[in-house]
Protein backbone atom coordinates (compact mmCIF):
# COMPACT_ATOMS: atom_id res chain seq x y z
CA UNK A 1 0.00 0.00 0.00
CA UNK A 2 0.95 3.53 -0.88
CA UNK A 3 1.38 5.96 1.48
CA UNK A 4 -1.30 8.59 0.21
CA UNK A 5 -3.46 4.87 0.65
CA UNK A 6 -2.32 4.49 4.00
CA UNK A 7 -3.33 8.22 5.39
CA UNK A 8 -6.07 8.55 3.13
CA UNK A 9 -8.12 4.92 4.48
CA UNK A 10 -6.76 5.63 8.15
CA UNK A 11 -8.47 8.92 7.77
CA UNK A 12 -12.07 6.74 7.32
CA UNK A 13 -11.80 5.68 10.74
CA UNK A 14 -13.32 8.77 11.99
CA UNK A 15 -16.10 8.67 9.74
CA UNK A 16 -19.19 7.11 11.31
CA UNK A 17 -22.89 6.50 10.92
CA UNK A 18 -25.31 9.64 9.91
CA UNK A 19 -22.89 11.69 8.89
CA UNK A 20 -22.31 14.20 6.41
CA UNK A 21 -19.03 14.07 4.58
CA UNK A 22 -16.70 16.84 2.50
CA UNK A 23 -15.51 14.29 -0.55
CA UNK A 24 -12.10 15.94 -1.06
CA UNK A 25 -10.03 16.44 -3.96
CA UNK A 26 -6.70 14.71 -5.76
CA UNK A 27 -4.35 11.46 -6.18
CA UNK A 28 -5.16 11.03 -1.98
CA UNK A 29 -8.43 11.93 -1.46
CA UNK A 30 -9.36 9.24 -3.98
CA UNK A 31 -8.35 6.67 -2.02
CA UNK A 32 -10.66 8.43 0.84
CA UNK A 33 -13.75 8.51 -1.30
CA UNK A 34 -13.08 4.55 -2.38
CA UNK A 35 -13.03 3.47 1.24
CA UNK A 36 -16.03 5.36 2.19
CA UNK A 37 -17.88 4.14 -1.04
CA UNK A 38 -17.17 0.73 0.63
CA UNK A 39 -18.53 1.53 3.89
CA UNK A 40 -21.91 2.90 2.09
CA UNK A 41 -21.79 -0.48 0.28
CA UNK A 42 -21.87 -2.41 3.81
CA UNK A 43 -24.93 -0.19 4.80
CA UNK A 44 -23.57 2.99 6.52
CA UNK A 45 -25.68 5.59 6.64
CA UNK A 46 -23.27 8.44 4.84
CA UNK A 47 -24.45 11.54 2.50
CA UNK A 48 -21.75 13.76 1.37
CA UNK A 49 -20.49 16.82 -0.91
CA UNK A 50 -17.50 16.78 -3.29
CA UNK A 51 -15.08 19.58 -4.02
CA UNK A 52 -14.77 18.91 -7.44
CA UNK A 53 -16.20 17.66 -10.54
CA UNK A 54 -14.06 15.00 -10.75
CA UNK A 55 -14.79 13.48 -7.00
CA UNK A 56 -18.38 14.17 -7.44
CA UNK A 57 -18.41 11.86 -10.46
CA UNK A 58 -16.71 9.12 -9.01
CA UNK A 59 -18.59 9.51 -5.52
CA UNK A 60 -21.68 9.02 -7.79
CA UNK A 61 -19.64 5.93 -9.38
CA UNK A 62 -19.59 4.24 -5.92
CA UNK A 63 -23.33 5.33 -5.32
CA UNK A 64 -22.68 7.36 -2.09
CA UNK A 65 -25.40 9.82 -1.79
CA UNK A 66 -24.60 13.26 -2.47
CA UNK A 67 -27.15 16.30 -1.34
CA UNK A 68 -28.10 19.49 -2.64
CA UNK A 69 -26.05 22.18 -1.01
CA UNK A 70 -29.60 23.69 -0.07
CA UNK A 71 -29.91 20.96 2.10
CA UNK A 72 -27.03 20.90 4.20
CA UNK A 73 -26.45 22.43 7.68
CA UNK A 74 -22.86 21.81 8.58
CA UNK A 75 -20.38 18.86 7.29
CA UNK A 76 -19.43 16.77 10.30
CA UNK A 77 -15.96 16.12 8.46
CA UNK A 78 -13.71 16.48 5.21
CA UNK A 79 -11.45 14.53 4.62
CA UNK A 80 -9.08 16.16 1.54
CA UNK A 81 -5.54 16.14 0.59
CA UNK A 82 -2.98 19.01 0.71
CA UNK A 83 0.29 20.13 -1.55
CA UNK A 84 1.85 21.37 1.70
CA UNK A 85 1.54 21.31 5.27
CA UNK A 86 3.35 23.02 7.56
CA UNK A 87 3.78 22.58 11.41
CA UNK A 88 1.28 24.77 12.41
CA UNK A 89 -1.17 22.71 9.88
CA UNK A 90 -1.36 25.67 7.58
CA UNK A 91 -1.89 24.15 4.07
CA UNK A 92 -0.80 25.25 0.17
CA UNK A 93 -4.06 23.67 -1.65
CA UNK A 94 -5.07 23.70 -5.25
CA UNK A 95 -2.04 21.14 -7.05
CA UNK A 96 -5.16 19.98 -8.68
CA UNK A 97 -7.36 23.17 -9.39
CA UNK A 98 -9.82 22.74 -6.91
CA UNK A 99 -8.94 24.99 -4.23
CA UNK A 100 -11.75 27.47 -3.73
CA UNK A 101 -14.94 24.43 -3.90
CA UNK A 102 -11.82 23.29 -1.10
CA UNK A 103 -12.14 26.11 0.24
CA UNK A 104 -16.39 26.21 0.37
CA UNK A 105 -16.41 23.32 1.54
CA UNK A 106 -14.00 23.42 4.47
CA UNK A 107 -15.10 26.32 6.09
CA UNK A 108 -18.56 24.57 6.12
CA UNK A 109 -16.90 22.05 8.35
CA UNK A 110 -17.05 21.08 11.62
CA UNK A 111 -13.39 18.98 11.14
CA UNK A 112 -11.28 19.41 8.05
CA UNK A 113 -9.32 16.21 8.34
CA UNK A 114 -5.91 16.66 5.91
CA UNK A 115 -4.26 13.26 4.59
CA UNK A 116 -1.05 12.92 3.27
CA UNK A 117 2.51 10.99 2.67
CA UNK A 118 5.38 12.47 4.86
CA UNK A 119 6.27 14.41 1.35
CA UNK A 120 4.03 17.02 2.15
CA UNK A 121 5.30 18.02 5.14
CA UNK A 122 7.11 21.45 5.04
CA UNK A 123 8.68 23.12 8.08
CA UNK A 124 7.54 26.52 6.14
CA UNK A 125 5.10 27.00 3.17
CA UNK A 126 6.06 27.98 -0.50
CA UNK A 127 8.26 25.54 -2.11
CA UNK A 128 5.24 24.59 -3.93
CA UNK A 129 3.77 27.13 -6.08
CA UNK A 130 0.61 28.45 -4.82
CA UNK A 131 -2.01 28.41 -6.45
CA UNK A 132 -4.26 31.15 -6.84
CA UNK A 133 -7.51 31.39 -9.06
CA UNK A 134 -8.42 34.23 -11.12
CA UNK A 135 -10.89 35.35 -13.28
CA UNK A 136 -10.60 35.19 -17.01
CA UNK A 137 -11.22 38.92 -17.79
CA UNK A 138 -8.48 40.95 -18.00
CA UNK A 139 -6.21 38.04 -15.90
CA UNK A 140 -2.98 39.72 -17.54
CA UNK A 141 -3.48 42.43 -14.80
CA UNK A 142 -3.92 40.37 -12.00
CA UNK A 143 -1.16 38.66 -13.11
CA UNK A 144 0.69 41.41 -13.08
CA UNK A 145 -0.29 42.51 -8.83
CA UNK A 146 0.44 38.99 -8.26
CA UNK A 147 3.95 39.62 -9.17
CA UNK A 148 4.12 42.44 -7.06
CA UNK A 149 3.83 40.46 -3.86
CA UNK A 150 7.13 38.86 -4.56
CA UNK A 151 6.72 35.98 -6.53
CA UNK A 152 7.32 34.59 -9.91
CA UNK A 153 3.23 33.89 -11.25
CA UNK A 154 2.66 31.32 -14.22
CA UNK A 155 -0.51 30.98 -15.64
CA UNK A 156 -1.60 26.92 -15.36
CA UNK A 157 -1.52 25.37 -18.95
CA UNK A 158 -2.58 21.30 -19.57
CA UNK A 159 -0.56 19.57 -20.86
CA UNK A 160 -1.64 19.93 -24.76
CA UNK A 161 -0.98 23.62 -24.26
CA UNK A 162 -4.33 25.15 -23.90
CA UNK A 163 -5.11 26.90 -20.36
CA UNK A 164 -6.47 25.00 -17.77
CA UNK A 165 -10.13 26.23 -16.80
CA UNK A 166 -11.26 25.53 -13.00
CA UNK A 167 -15.09 23.75 -12.44
CA UNK A 168 -15.64 27.35 -11.40
CA UNK A 169 -14.67 28.56 -15.53
CA UNK A 170 -11.42 30.34 -14.47
CA UNK A 171 -8.32 30.39 -14.52
CA UNK A 172 -5.31 29.00 -12.19
CA UNK A 173 -2.24 31.26 -11.48
CA UNK A 174 0.73 29.21 -10.33
CA UNK A 175 2.68 31.63 -8.06
CA UNK A 176 6.45 30.82 -6.64
CA UNK A 177 7.38 32.46 -3.95
CA UNK A 178 10.06 29.56 -2.30
CA UNK A 179 9.16 30.80 1.25
CA UNK A 180 5.81 32.05 2.71
CA UNK A 181 6.91 33.83 5.91
CA UNK A 182 3.23 34.80 7.45
CA UNK A 183 0.92 32.75 5.45
CA UNK A 184 -2.00 34.60 7.30
CA UNK A 185 -1.01 38.07 6.06
CA UNK A 186 -0.13 36.93 2.41
CA UNK A 187 -3.87 34.98 2.07
CA UNK A 188 -5.23 38.77 2.66
CA UNK A 189 -3.11 40.35 0.40
CA UNK A 190 -3.37 37.90 -2.59
CA UNK A 191 -6.93 38.30 -1.78
CA UNK A 192 -7.49 41.82 -1.98
CA UNK A 193 -6.07 42.26 -5.27
CA UNK A 194 -9.06 42.66 -7.87
CA UNK A 195 -9.35 39.79 -10.13
CA UNK A 196 -8.16 36.79 -7.65
CA UNK A 197 -11.13 34.89 -6.32
CA UNK A 198 -9.61 32.83 -3.97
CA UNK A 199 -5.89 31.28 -2.94
CA UNK A 200 -4.41 28.06 -2.11
CA UNK A 201 -3.43 29.08 1.75
CA UNK A 202 -5.76 27.63 3.85
CA UNK A 203 -4.53 28.85 7.55
CA UNK A 204 -6.13 27.74 10.19
CA UNK A 205 -8.80 25.64 8.59
CA UNK A 206 -7.42 22.18 9.27
CA UNK A 207 -8.01 20.52 12.44
CA UNK A 208 -6.11 17.06 12.07
CA UNK A 209 -3.81 15.59 9.45
CA UNK A 210 -3.27 12.16 8.79
CA UNK A 211 0.50 11.78 7.32
CA UNK A 212 1.66 8.83 6.30
CA UNK A 213 5.77 7.38 6.11
CA UNK A 214 7.42 5.42 4.03
CA UNK A 215 8.14 3.38 6.95
CA UNK A 216 4.60 2.51 7.60
CA UNK A 217 3.84 4.52 10.52
CA UNK A 218 0.95 6.48 10.79
CA UNK A 219 0.75 10.49 12.80
CA UNK A 220 -2.24 12.05 13.63
CA UNK A 221 -1.19 15.71 13.99
CA UNK A 222 -3.98 17.80 16.13
CA UNK A 223 -3.97 21.63 15.66
CA UNK A 224 -2.87 23.70 18.51
CA UNK A 225 -0.74 20.88 19.70
O1 LIG B 1 -6.71 21.05 -6.01
C1 LIG B 1 -6.36 20.00 -5.52
C2 LIG B 1 -6.26 19.73 -4.09
O2 LIG B 1 -5.98 20.81 -3.27
C3 LIG B 1 -5.45 18.50 -3.72
O3 LIG B 1 -5.99 18.05 -2.51
C4 LIG B 1 -3.97 18.75 -3.57
O4 LIG B 1 -3.47 19.30 -4.77
C5 LIG B 1 -3.21 17.45 -3.25
O5 LIG B 1 -3.37 16.56 -4.30
P1 LIG B 1 -2.66 15.14 -4.33
O6 LIG B 1 -3.26 14.34 -3.24
O7 LIG B 1 -2.97 14.61 -5.68
O8 LIG B 1 -1.20 15.38 -4.13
Amino acid sequence: MNIKQLAAEKAVDWVEDGMTIGLGTGSTAVYAIRKIGELVQQGMRIQAVATSVESEKLARELSIPILPFAEVGMIDLTIDGADEVDPDLNLIKGGGGALLREKIVATRSRQLMIVAGENKVVKRLGEFPLPVEVVTFAHEWTIEKLASLGCTPVLRKKEDGDVFVTDNGNYTVDCHFKEILNPARMHRQLNDIAGVVDNGLFVGLASAAVVAYNSGTIEVRRAGQ
